[in-house]
């Protein structure tokens, strides 16, 4: 009886709740939608036309247009209709998807003090803390200084100091694949996961279930569910945020709350346990205890501020670095199993440079011209975060006879740029002959690097370490290991597809190959180059 009646009290206290909570979120939407309009006609005083697009609906603008599977690959047919910079409203926020390199280094590149700016996401940065990620910050002095000491430990001069590291995990990748080849997967994840972890804290992580890593990989299933803008309610109406948990309908926050403790662990854990090591006298050299070690003095009014810019250096190589090399270490197996062909050569090629008698060294590499292509191919052909990471404009602009709103987020199209057929033939298949010319890299071709790396200011700071990390798995897994496509029971080679999933970020979709040492004298030297 009590329960019944508490759950009619319920309803009869929720559904005026519940009223009141939807008709002020419309409303607020509808004066946002309205206001936004008109201010735009003051704002734009020649009266210039917004860039073309999709015709929307009142309120819900292109909400229906936008395409939900791989949007890059809708957004580069749409070129067909619209040309290469395409308009469109979702809610009342204004995007802009550049479908061509020119566009992206115009307004990237020689616009880059308007456009670097991020678009504001309420739910991940201030509720889920995800504040310690650098690419998701305002633009400002706040992320400034955060990319200056980012880039200080990771620009093109300085990398080879992780070779070693990356070295030695590879290796120890080579001897898992020998082990357990079906794990391919996990193999791969482990093996950055591993990399960034020692790198970054000093900390050797565990085979499998490392607290560290299954942490970092809870964060970033959330910021795969929340990170794509608008979904939740509150990024559309930040006063969302005020509302309380224990408010019927705030279910976002009590998620908010469980994501903010994952993220104080993943950036405050691993940072805290390297200062520990310090302090014992045992750490064991690292990008934190380099920072550590340069903190000013505890008194010091900077001190607080410093450490945190630290600790979330340490932190962003882990979340921008682990899954993006992943994805393109995977892309990479599946090609491999796909074109047997370029696999051969460059095998010839690592047979000729380095023999079959030791595995390869970052000083190989310069005279292996088709290795250095095939990695750049890896980059290209599926690209892990095809449209970057949203780009917004802090003023409003007047480009190419157009209108751009300030707010707007303007999108790098990476996939059209770098599956353009006038630039790459045949786009989807892989051929590193592309960037070849007489033998040698071809210093005409397009880089891949010009757009899978994303643009101007916020152009990925971790991309040297990257190529160091593609280089060392491909030349190493390729000079001990065949990789074919798994055979169905009459012994039949399986045809494998190349599919890629859609999200913030793109993978292969699981795909099973086989991995077998070429050679006795390969298996041999996989099983003495682990320490
Ligand atoms: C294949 C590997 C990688 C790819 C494809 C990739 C791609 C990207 C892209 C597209 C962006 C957004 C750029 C933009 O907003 O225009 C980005 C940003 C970023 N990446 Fe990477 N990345 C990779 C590896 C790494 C690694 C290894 C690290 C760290 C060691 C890293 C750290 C970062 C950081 C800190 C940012 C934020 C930059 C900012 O907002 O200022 N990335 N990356």
């Amino acid at each position: 009886m009590s329960g019944l009646l508490s759950k009619a009290s319920a309803i009869f206290i929720t559904y005026p709740v519940y009223t009141f909570v939807l008709g002020t979120l419309v409303y607020a939407l509808v004066v946002k939608i309205l206001l936004g309009k008109s201010r735009y006609l003051k704002r734009n005083p020649r009266n210039l036309p917004l860039p073309p697009g999709p015709k929307g609906y009142p309120i819900i603008g292109n909400l229906f247009d936008v395409p939900k599977d791989k949007p890059w690959v809708g957004y580069s047919e749409w070129t067909k209709t619209y040309g290469d910079m395409i308009y469109f409203e979702v809610l009342g926020q204004p995007f802009i998807v550049l479908n061509s390199l020119q566009r992206t280094i115009d307004l990237f590149d020689k616009r880059s003090s308007n456009y670097s700016d991020r678009m504001r996401m309420p739910m991940v940065l201030e509720l889920m803390d995800w504040d310690y990620n650098m690419a998701m910050l305002p633009y400002g002095q706040w992320w400034r200084r955060h990319r200056r000491a980012f880039t200080e430990h990771f620009h093109h001069n300085i990398v080879w100091k992780y070779q070693p590291t990356q070295l030695r995990e590879t290796r120890a990748f080579l001897h898992r694949l020998l082990t357990t080849p079906e794990n391919f997967m996990h193999h791969i994840r482990h093996t950055f996961a591993a990399t960034i972890m020692s790198v970054a804290y000093g900390i050797t992580i565990k085979d499998t279930e490392d607290p560290y890593i299954s942490n970092a990989e809870e964060a970033l299933m959330g910021l795969a569910e929340a990170g794509i803008p608008g979904s939740f309610l509150v990024d559309l109406m930040p006063w969302l945020k005020y509302i309380p948990a224990w408010f019927p309908g705030a279910g976002f926050q009590r998620k908010a709350a469980h994501w903010r403790k994952v993220n104080a662990d993943v950036a405050q854990k691993p940072f805290k346990f390297a200062e520990e090591e310090l302090q014992k006298g045992t750490a064991v050299p690292s990008l934190s205890s380099t920072l550590i070690e340069r903190l000013p003095d505890k008194s010091d009014p900077y001190y607080a501020e410093e450490r945190k810019i630290a600790q979330d250096t340490a932190a962003v190589a882990y979340v921008g670095g682990a899954d993006t090399t992943v994805s393109t270490v995977q892309s990479f197996f599946l090609a491999m199993a796909l074109y047997p062909d370029v696999q051969k050569r460059a095998q010839a090629e690592l047979d000729a440079v380095v023999g079959r008698g030791r595995l390869p060294e970052f000083s190989d590499r310069d005279a292996m011209p088709y290795v250095n292509a095939l990695v750049k191919e890896s980059v290209r052909w599926n690209q892990v975060i095809p449209l970057a990471v949203g780009h917004m404009a802090t003023e409003d602009d007047e480009y190419d006879g157009y209108f751009i709103p300030r707010g707007t987020v303007v999108m790098g199209n990476g996939w059209a740029i770098l599956h353009d057929p006038e630039v790459f033939e045949d786009p989807m298949e892989f051929r590193p002959e592309r960037y070849l010319k007489d033998g040698q890299l071809d210093p005409d071709a397009r880089n891949p690097d010009c757009a899978a790396f994303g643009y101007g200011r916020r152009k990925c700071p971790g991309r040297h370490m990257s190529d160091n990390a593609l280089y060392s798995i491909v030349a190493s897994v390729l000079s001990v290991y065949d990789i074919t496509p798994p055979r169905d029971e009459s012994g039949k080679m399986v045809q494998l597809k190349a599919e890629f999933t859609s999200g913030l970020l793109s993978y292969p979709a699981p795909f099973e190959c086989v991995i077998k040492p070429r050679s006795p004298e390969a298996e041999a030297l996989i099983r003495d180059c682990v320490e």
